[in-house]
C-alpha cells in the first residue's frame, strides 16, 4: 500500500478563506473585526519566524493583528501588566504568548493570567478543564488541526482505535481529549511505555507528537491506518549538508508504505496550526460579542 498524502499546506488554505468569510460577515453583518495579539518575548529565531507568520496570516484573513515584542530580559510583572492591558482592550478577542518563553520567565503564571475567553491557544487551566469534561472551550491549534484532517480523511472516527505517542500539555494530552470526543478509544503512549511498537501495531490512528526525529518506523503501522505526524526535527546539519533537514516522528518513508495516509513533514500538521489559530479569534471574536459560532471551525 502507499499512503495518501494529506497535503497541510492545501487544507489550511481552506480553513483560512472559511475564517475570511466569517470576518467579511463579522464586519459587514455587525461593524465587527476580530482582534489577535501576539506576545513575543526574546530573540528565539523560530518563534521569530512562527510570530511574523502569524501576523500576516492574521492580516490576510481581514483581522487586526497587535504583535508586542519584548526584549529577552522583560520582568515577568512587566509581562503579566501587558497581558492584563490586552486582557481589557475590547479591540483584542485572540491573545497568544509565543512558547518557549525564556527561562526567568514560569509559562503556567503567564498563560494562566490570560482571559480563558481570549485564550485562543487554549492553554489556560480552565480551557484544560473544560476540554477534559467535555464542555465548550478554546481547543489547542495544534491538535485542533489534527482532528480536521482526520475527520476530513476519515469521517467518522467513532470506535477507531487511536494511539497518541507523546503526552505533552500542549499536543499528546488534548489530542487525546479530542479523539475521546469523538468516541474513539484511545491510549496515550510514551517513553516509557512497554512494547510501544505493539501498542502502535494496533492503532488504526496514528498521532506521533514526542519530539524524536523519525521515532516511529514503518514496521509499528497497522497496514491502512492514519498517520498524523506532529513532529518537527531539524537533522544536524553536518548529516545533511547545509541547514540540515527537517524531518517528523516518523519515519515517513517506511511508514507511507504502510500507511492508509500520512501527513508529511513540512506541510503537514504545521501549517494547520497558524489556520486553527486564526480560526480560534473568530470563534472567540464571536463568543464575546454572543454571535453564532462558525460552524467547521471548532471541534
Ligand atoms: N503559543 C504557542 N507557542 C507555540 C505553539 C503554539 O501553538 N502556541 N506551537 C509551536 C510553534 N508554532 C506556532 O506557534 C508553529 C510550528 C510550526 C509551524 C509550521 O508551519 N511548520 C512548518 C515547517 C516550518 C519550518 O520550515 O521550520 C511545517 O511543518 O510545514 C507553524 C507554527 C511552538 N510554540
Amino acid at each position: 500500500m502507499t499512503a495518501k498524502v494529506i497535503d497541510g499546506k492545501a487544507f489550511a488554505a481552506t480553513v483560512r478563506e472559511k475564517v475570511a468569510g466569517h470576518v467579511a460577515r463579522l464586519k459587514e453583518e455587525h461593524g465587527i473585526t476580530p482582534g489577535l495579539a501576539v506576545v513575543l518575548v526574546g530573540e528565539d529565531p523560530a518563534s521569530q519566524v512562527y510570530v511574523r507568520s502569524k501576523g500576516k496570516q492574521t492580516v490576510e484573513v481581514g483581522m487586526n493583528s497587535f504583535e508586542h515584542k519584548l526584549e529577552a530580559d522583560t520582568s515577568e510583572a512587566d509581562l503579566l501588566a501587558l497581558i492584563d492591558q490586552l486582557n481589557n482592550d475590547p479591540s483584542v478577542h485572540g491573545i497568544l504568548v509565543q512558547l518557549p518563553l525564556p527561562g526567568h520567565l514560569n509559562e503556567d503564571l503567564v498563560i494562566n493570567s490570560i482571559d480563558p475567553a481570549k485564550d485562543v491557544d487554549g492553554f489556560h487551566i480552565s480551557n484544560v478543564g473544560l476540554l477534559g469534561t467535555g464542555q465548550k472551550s478554546m481547543v489547542p491549534c495544534t491538535p485542533l488541526g489534527c482532528l480536521m484532517m482526520l475527520r476530513d480523511h476519515h469521517g467518522s472516527l467513532s470506535g477507531m482505535n487511536a494511539v497518541v505517542v507523546g503526552r505533552s500539555n500542549i499536543v499528546g494530552k488534548p489530542m487525546a481529549q479530542l479523539l475521546l470526543g469523538d468516541s474513539c478509544t484511545v491510549t496515550i503512549a510514551h517513553s516509557r511505555t512497554k512494547d510501544l511498537p505493539g501498542v502502535v501495531r494496533g492503532a488504526d490512528i496514528v498521532v506521533a507528537a514526542v519530539g524524536r526525529p523519525e521515532m516511529v518506523p514503518g514496521d509499528w503501522i497497522k497496514p491502512g491506518a492514519m498517520v498524523i505526524d506532529v513532529g518537527i526535527n531539524r537533522l544536524p546539519p553536518e548529516e545533511e549538508g547545509g541547514k540540515g533537514r527537517l524531518v517528523g516522528d516518523c519515519h515517513y518513508d517506511s511508514c507511507a508504505e504502510v500507511a492508509g495516509a500520512i501527513t508529511p513533514v513540512p506541510g503537514g500538521v504545521g501549517p494547520m496550526t497558524i489556520a486553527c489559530l486564526l480560526a480560534n479569534t473568530v470563534t472567540a471574536c464571536c463568543r464575546a460579542n454572543g454571535l453564532a459560532e462558525p460552524e467547521g471551525l471548532t471541534a
